[in-house]
Parts: structure tokens; sequence; C-alpha cells
């Protein structure tokens, strides 16, 4: 059995990231930047005032009060027509550009206004307050947001601002997803007695879209050869191929024989982790396939620790935070065999505001119900010693929980 580090690493050391396309900047939330956004202009394009009230040369600022002539008034989006000769002053308002000779701001709520004149009453008369200088944002050439970042509201917003109506961004991977068993039948659907839901393709079709992928549904394979010979031949075109169920060792466990028969060549397919033991890993020609184990929780977590990083490397995401994340047992827990163990738990905080991961009482690969209810994955190297409540855990947080957003 292959340890889980080493699958990951020969999973993504086979792929090279996808191309680029070009789309308009406000479909580009979620993506990935192809190419670095580069300023195509300086913010703000010129001096400008931060403050609604009156343009002014500081040095006529002497002891206060100063009566100065008001030449002008200069709102955001006009071009200053004036230039400031010593004694005089220009209304302004945030935003605007500093009339010619200005080099500071008063404002208002400190001035008394009288026809073509204005007193600076009070206040403070340090040279340059209230002015952003031009390009104080960024400049012309300024590198904003490097190739590789995953496009947050905040980049876009600045991308916009330097002036991008659209962006490049790598293309979303395709990723084929194929259920295999004769007990499976689509939501909604008669089921026989002995039917269950097929919810893994599903679940994991929602789970490629939050990474960033494009998911293909191939539907459900039987469990003979000829219908999953037929079903493979549906991932033409897809940029990853995820199976799920068939797996294991049983005779009708036979996803791996028809990738062979199709010409996959086959890695890896048996990793020391609990769930997702029969994990395999392959090629079909220069698609990548993964077979995912058909238990509904080791096809979740399985997706988590070798789906997702595919799907970033494809994406050419960088800046992924990889940092191990910590939180103290819940409960004991006792020594561990050779395979690594993801225990579904819950977060919360302790009385001193440690993360406090309680593991569920219940494991079992095939309760959706509970990873679901779960905040994170304790990890549990293999032959892990046995642990007290209160000693330190490796933790791979979902999403929810004290730690959540
Ligand atoms: N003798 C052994 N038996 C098993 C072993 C083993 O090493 N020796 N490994 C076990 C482990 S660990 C796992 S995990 C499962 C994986 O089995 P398969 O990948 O072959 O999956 P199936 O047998 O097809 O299904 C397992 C289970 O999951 C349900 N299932 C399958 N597909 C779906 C779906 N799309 N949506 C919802 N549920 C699904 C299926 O009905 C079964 O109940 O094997 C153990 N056995
Ligand atoms: O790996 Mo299986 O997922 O233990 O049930």
């Amino acid at each position: 059995m292959l340890p889980v580090a080493e699958a990951q690493q020969r999973i993504l050391s086979t792929f090279a990231p996808l191309v680029g396309e070009v789309v308009g900047i406000d479909r580009a939330v979620g993506r990935v930047l192809s190419a670095p956004v580069v300023a195509r202009l300086s913010q703000p394009p010129a001096a400008v005032s931060a403050m609604d009230g009156y343009a002014v040369r500081a040095a006529d600022l002497g002891a206060l009060p100063v009566k100065l002539r008001v030449i002008g008034t200069i709102a955001a989006g006009i071009a200053p027509a004036v230039t400031l000769k010593p004694g005089q002053a220009a209304r302004i308002f945030t935003g605007a550009i500093l009339p010619g000779a200005s080099d500071t701001i008063v404002i208002q709520e400190n001035c008394d206004r009288d026809g073509d004149h204005v007193t600076v009453r009070e206040g403070s008369t340090t040279l340059g307050q209230h002015v952003r200088a031009g390009g104080n944002d960024f400049r012309l050439g300024e590198v904003g947001l490097e190739a590789g970042r995953l496009l947050s509201a905040r980049d876009i917003a600045l991308a916009a601002a330097m002036n991008w109506p659209s962006l490049s961004v790598t293309r979303r991977p395709r990723v084929a997803l194929l259920s295999t068993g004769d007990e499976l039948q689509h939501p909604g659907e008669p089921l026989g007695p002995a039917q269950i839901i097929a919810s893994n393709g599903i679940g994991l079709a929602a789970f490629v879209t939050a990474c960033g992928g494009e998911p293909i549904n191939l539907g459900i394979a039987r469990d003979n050869m000829a219908d999953l010979h037929r079903a493979l031949d549906g991932a033409r075109g897809a940029d990853v191929l995820v199976t799920t169920g068939g797996a294991s060792v049983g005779e009708l466990d036979l996803i791996q024989q028809a990738l062979k028969d199709k010409g996959a060549k086959l890695d890896f397919w048996k990793i020391a982790m609990r769930p997702g033991k029969p994990v395999m890993f392959g090629t079909l020609g220069a698609l990548p396939v993964l077979g995912l184990p058909g238990n509904p929780v080791s096809a979740i977590v399985t997706a988590t620790l070798f789906l997702r990083p595919l799907i970033q490397h494809l994406l050419g995401q960088k800046g992924i935070d990889t940092q191990p994340v910590f939180a103290r047992l819940g409960t004991a827990l006792k020594a561990n065999d050779q395979r690594q163990d993801y225990l579904r738990a819950t977060l919360t905080r302790g009385a001193d505001g440690s993360v406090v991961a309680s593991p569920f009482p219940k494991q079992d690969s095939a309760m959706l119900s509970l990873i679901a209810k779960a905040d994170a994955l304790i990890i549990r190297p293999p032959h892990a010693p046995a642990a007290k409540e209160g000693d330190v855990t490796e933790i791979l947080p979902l999403s929810g929980g004290c730690l959540g957003i």
C-alpha cells in the first residue's frame, strides 16, 4: 500500500497546467489567472483631494485665521483649469484633481465661506495634508495580481481599477465523472427493493465545481464489461476521468480491468489510508484517471486528498496554503494501524480559545450523514501511538465549524 503523500506526488508530477482563455471580468471571480494583471494606468491619475474643502498653498497658511480668495470650484471628473497664486484657494471635492500650485487641502469644517473669500479658521496646516499623490494606489506598469492567483471579489475590483475589461484565466479542467454499480439509481427515479441512490456522481460534480473545474456527468455504468467499456468512451475530450465504485477486490469490481482493456496504464491502486484504501490512478492515453472507492465517505475524502490538488494543479493555481493545521483532541484515541486515518470530526473552541477536534463515535465510510456534518478530518499517521484528550493533532479543515467562514 502506497503512503498518501507519495500518491499525491505521483499524481501531480504527471501533468502540466492547462492553457489560458479570455473571459469578461464580470465572469472571472473564482477563476485562476493565467497571466499577470499589470496596471494599464496610474491611480489616481494625478494628485487628488481626499476631502471636501479647499485646495490651498501651505505657504499661505501662517498663523490662523487666514483669509484667501476663492478662484474656482473643482469636482471629481473635471480637469482643473486654474493655477493658484499666493493668497488664493479653490473649492474642491473628494476625488477631484488639485489645481496647479496647490499642495494642501483644508477641510470645509475648519473654514468660513463668505462670497469670493474663505477664511481658514482653525485646524492643521501641515503641507500635503489630505492630498493623495498621483499613483498613490498603483502606477502604470505595476503588477497588481500574479499569474496563478485564484481571483477573489477584491482582486476583481483591483483588476477593473487597473482598466482590464477582460482577464486571461486558465481553462476550467473538464472532469468526467462515472459511477458504477448495478444497485444505483438516479435521484427521483423509481427504486427497486435493493437499489440505492447514486449520490457520488452528483456530490463529486458539486465538488469539482467548487474546486474550479467543470463536471461532466457520465451517469451510471452497470457492473458488466460491455457497459463499462461504453461508458468509458464517454470520457473522450475530458481533462480528467474520475470513476467511483468497483475499485475493490470482489468479482463485480471490474473498473480496473475495463480501464486496462481500453489501454490504460495503471500507476497504483491501493493506498495506506482509511477511508479510501482502493484508490486507483493511471492514464488512459493522455487522460489522467482517478478511480475512487464507491463508499460515499471514501469518495469524498479521497476526492479532497487527490482530486482537489489535481484540479488546482491543472488550473496552475498558486499560493495554496499547505501549512499543517492543528487542534486539540476532544476525546482519547487508540493507537493506529498501518493505514493513515482521516476521522470525521467537529470543531469547537475550548475554554482557552484553542480549537478542539472531536471525532464522531462512528467512523463508517458509508455514513454520508456524518461527513456532511463534519467540520474537519483528524489525520492520524500510520502507527500513531494512543493519544489522550487534549493532545495536539493535525487536522484537515473542511468548510464550516469554528474555522469556517
Ligand atoms: N474483501 C474486501 N472487501 C472490501 C475491501 C477489501 O480490501 N477487501 N475494501 C473495502 C473498502 S476499504 C472499500 S472503500 C470498499 C470500496 O469498494 P468499491 O470501490 O469496490 O465500491 P463498491 O463495492 O462498488 O461500493 C461500495 C459501497 O458504496 C456504494 N456505492 C457505490 N457507488 C455509489 C454511488 N455512486 N453513490 C452512492 N453509493 C455508492 C455501494 O452501494 C456499496 O455499498 O470496498 C470494501 N470491500
Ligand atoms: O477505504 Mo474504505 O473507504 O475504508 O471503506
